[in-house]
């Protein structure tokens, strides 16, 4: 990262809790098993051991930490130093278009706190049109695909370009772009033409997150999760992504975060395929390679993908493992991360995908082949 001051006042802004019906690896999973409640409005209050309470207590504040520590921040004050790990993309701008050399870039854009800045209301985390005119650009010499947790149409709503690939939910909600413009590049793949668009879908909506969405999600105690007005932790939010459900932190008193992970929790244990967890976008940035782009074994691509929090973190990780193409991480704070390089905040997204247009309109006749 470039320019950092020694101490940073910032306040941690978390990312939400995930609960997805994916079969995912579940830490927050109970050890307990809790007595099935009545119906699914109630939830039967139980009675858990004080020692198995605190055991899960430690768990969740653990896990809270973890969410904490890996989360998009908002800053306050000077921007941070110059973070050696993970220089600016910006400034290493040269270096990574003779990496390109000879290759096909691919572009993965991660949408909240990379293509548009972190707010409190999640409902109008609004892309500039500055932005979305650098996508654009973008998408008209690379393969471009936007891979968020949000659900696909949400997230089609405010990104508006038809020409993208979208992977919502965490990767569990594929759609190919209506007219597919890269042919030169997909010669080998047939299933790309024809201007059909492409669905993958993994999870199943049989699962019934509708149908738990469709009832306020209410604690043991009898106090509402979150969602709307919520007496028992104000500020917290849900929010239906389709395959997935958004539990928000942001605008909850720190001091109840743990309570709220314990409570989301002990909701869940009546909807056994229901998982709490962190996902990751590394299944999509995977799929998008190997089954649609079919681009993995291809050495002659680069895939290169920013995002800014802990879901983008797993899709740094594949590229690194595949030693394919690198990430780019959004952060103004260091973090440990699995990327290769770092871009402050989304301004300096949109001046690095201004420069890569740029670069590539004056290295090339607009083919997306370097
Ligand atoms: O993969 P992403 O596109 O980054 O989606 C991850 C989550 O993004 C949204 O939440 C985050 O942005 C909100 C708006 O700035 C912010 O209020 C919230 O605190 C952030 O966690 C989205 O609302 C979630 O559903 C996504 O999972």
């Amino acid at each position: 990262m470039t320019k950092q001051s020694a101490v940073v006042p910032e306040v941690v802004a978390p990312e939400a809790v995930v609960v997805t019906s994916q079969g995912l690896p579940c830490p927050l999973r109970p050890r307990i098993p809790i007595p099935a409640s009545e119906g699914c409005r109630g939830f039967a209050h139980q009675e858990v051991p004080t020692e198995a309470r605190n055991q899960q207590r430690r768990e969740i504040s653990s896990w809270v930490d973890s969410m904490k520590a890996s989360s998009p921040t908002h800053i306050q004050g000077p921007p941070p130093p110059a973070q050696d790990e993970h220089p600016s993309a910006l400034g290493m701008f040269e270096e990574i278009v003779s990496l390109s050399k000879g290759k096909k870039i691919v572009m993965f854009l991660d949408y909240d706190g990379t293509l548009s800045p972190i707010v409190d209301d999640p409902d109008r985390a609004y892309m500039s049109k500055a932005m979305r005119a650098a996508v654009r650009d973008v998408a008209k010499l690379f393969p471009t695909a936007i891979v968020s947790g949000r659900c696909r149409d949400k997230v089609y709503s405010f990104v508006r370009l038809a020409e993208l690939y979208y992977a919502g939910s965490h990767g569990m909600d594929i759609k190919c772009p209506n007219l597919i413009k890269y042919e030169p590049l997909f010669e080998t793949l047939p299933i790309f033409l024809g201007n059909k668009p492409v669905l993958f879908q993994p999870a199943s909506e049989k699962m019934g997150l509708r149908w738990v969405l469709s009832f306020p999600i209410v604690s043991s105690s009898g106090v509402k999760v979150a969602g709307g007005e919520d007496e028992g932790h104000p500020g917290s939010r849900v929010e239906n992504n389709r395959f997935c459900v958004s539990v928000h932190f942001r605008c909850v008193d720190e001091k109840r975060w743990v309570e709220l992970a314990m409570q989301v929790r002990s909701v869940l244990h009546d909807f056994p395929k229901l998982r709490l967890t962190h996902v990751g976008q590394g299944k999509a940035l995977e799929f998008l390679l190997e089954s649609l782009v079919r681009l993995s074994d291809s050495n002659d691509v680069l895939p290169v993908y920013i995002g800014d929090d802990r879901t983008d973190e797993d899709a740094f990780k594949v590229l690194r493992e595949r030693g394919q193409g690198f990430g780019i991480l959004v952060s103004k704070v260091p973090k440990e991360s699995h990327a290769t390089y770092s871009l402050q905040e989304p301004s300096e997204v949109m001046d690095f995908l201004h420069r890569l247009v740029e670069w590539k309109r004056l290295s090339g006749k607009g083919h997306p082949r370097v």
